[in-house]
């Protein structure tokens, strides 16, 4: 069994047909820092990729000239990464530092982030590091106003990689821009032709690093007020795809419950989750202050807790969340989570309509 530092961080690249998925992997993998990664493509005969495949068949996994591990996923995702487990702990093959999926263009990232998260077998073994999106800007917007999962697939993203950039003229490009912002405020955006982009670096999205045992908070957070006002004025032009979604944080400055966040996670994923698109956080516990909890889910499946031995920046101890929501207003988590923190209410209308909910708990007074 894996301590908990000892999981694997698992990357998810995503990106439409055609995104440029494969030509990113493609470059990545010539980084020698990428030997002791593992690479799962869970489509067969991809076209970028095929010439590293030529003898693989199924899901056996293969290991590629540079030293990369590489296999295709015909069945579940789930049984490839145990396989995998399975092969490094008996010695079939080497261990590795990381694991890299590639999904289909049409897939929706959330049942494989799901993949990894949820199943308490994959959980002790590998977590999430987060979900690179390929964007084509070229084909982007068209993409987004037609393909609900190249919505969600931006959405969920923690870094945004732009292709084709020099095929698109500035006004596409500042268009397709501010509507990702408007999805999605806070990833990294990165062009595809920078030359840092097709590094081993662009797959780290710093959710938890095993190596410094710590989280890259300040990287999900971004700056937050410039990004909510860039939300806000954006707002109104997107898409009926992504006018539904959200993307907001809750900051709290007094260490929290366990039993009061237990709730409020609970409540929020069993009543919610299918409108909860994607929560990280960092969570100042009372019970410990001193070793925050990193928290992150996709809909009702979130990944177990890990405790982190320290603050990744100790002047900042206050608790934060990043939610991106569907159809799930910010008031309305906001609101929820006070209660659950029995923060007294000054604004009675909102104590109403929370009462008037029917999500209210019996004998639960806010
Ligand atoms: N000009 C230009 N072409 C690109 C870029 N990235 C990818 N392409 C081209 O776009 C096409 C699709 O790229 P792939 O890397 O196969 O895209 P993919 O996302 O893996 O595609 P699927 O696996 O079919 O979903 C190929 O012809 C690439 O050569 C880019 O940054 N600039």
């Amino acid at each position: 069994m894996s301590a908990v530092a000892d999981r694997i961080p698992v990357t998810i690249l995503t990106g439409f047909l055609g995104a440029g998925k494969s030509t990113l992997l493609n470059r990545i993998l010539k980084d020698p820092a990428m030997k002791d990664a593992a690479v799962i493509i869970n489509e067969f005969g991809d076209v970028g990729i095929d010439h590293l495949l030529v003898e693989s068949s199924g899901d056996a996994i293969i290991e590629l000239s540079d030293g990369c591990l590489c296999c295709t996923v015909r069945g579940e995702l789930v049984d490839t990464l145990a396989n995998l487990m399975d092969a490094i702990q008996t010695g079939r093959v080497k261990p590795v530092k990381r694991v890299v999926v590639e999904t289909t263009g049409l897939a929706d990232p959330a049942p494989v982030m799901q993949a990894i998260m949820g199943n308490p077998v994959i959980a002790e073994s590998f977590s999430l590091d987060g979900v690179v999106t390929v964007v084509d800007v070229v084909n982007g917007l068209r993409t987004l106003d037609n393909h609900a999962e190249a919505v969600r697939q931006v959405a969920v993203a923690d870094r945004l990689i732009l292709s084709k950039k020099t095929l698109a003229s500035p006004a596409l490009l500042r268009t397709l821009e501010a509507r990702l912002r408007a999805l999605n405020p806070r990833a990294a955006l990165a062009d595809a032709d920078d030359a840092a982009t097709g590094t081993a670096a662009t797959l780290v999205n710093g959710l938890y690093d095993p190596a410094t045992k710590s989280a890259d908070v300040g990287r999900w957070l971004g700056d937050e007020d410039a990004h909510d006002h860039e939300h806000h004025q954006h707002a109104h032009d997107v898409n009926r795809h992504d006018a539904s979604i959200r993307s907001f944080s809750i900051v709290e400055d007094k260490p929290i419950d366990p039993m009061a966040l237990d709730m409020f996670i609970d409540l929020l994923r069993s009543a919610h989750g299918e409108k909860l698109l994607r929560m990280k956080a960092i969570v100042a516990m009372s019970d410990r202050p001193d070793r925050p909890l990193v928290l992150h889910g996709v809909q009702s499946i979130f990944h177990p807790p890990i405790r982190l031995p320290a603050w990744p920046d100790p002047a900042d101890r206050r608790t934060r969340m990043v939610l991106i929501t569907r159809d799930l207003p910010e008031a309305f988590v906001k609101d929820l989570f006070d209660a659950f923190l029995g923060k007294p209410r000054i604004d009675t209308a909102d104590r109403a309509a929370l009462n008037d909910n029917p999500l209210a708990i019996p004998g639960m007074r806010f």
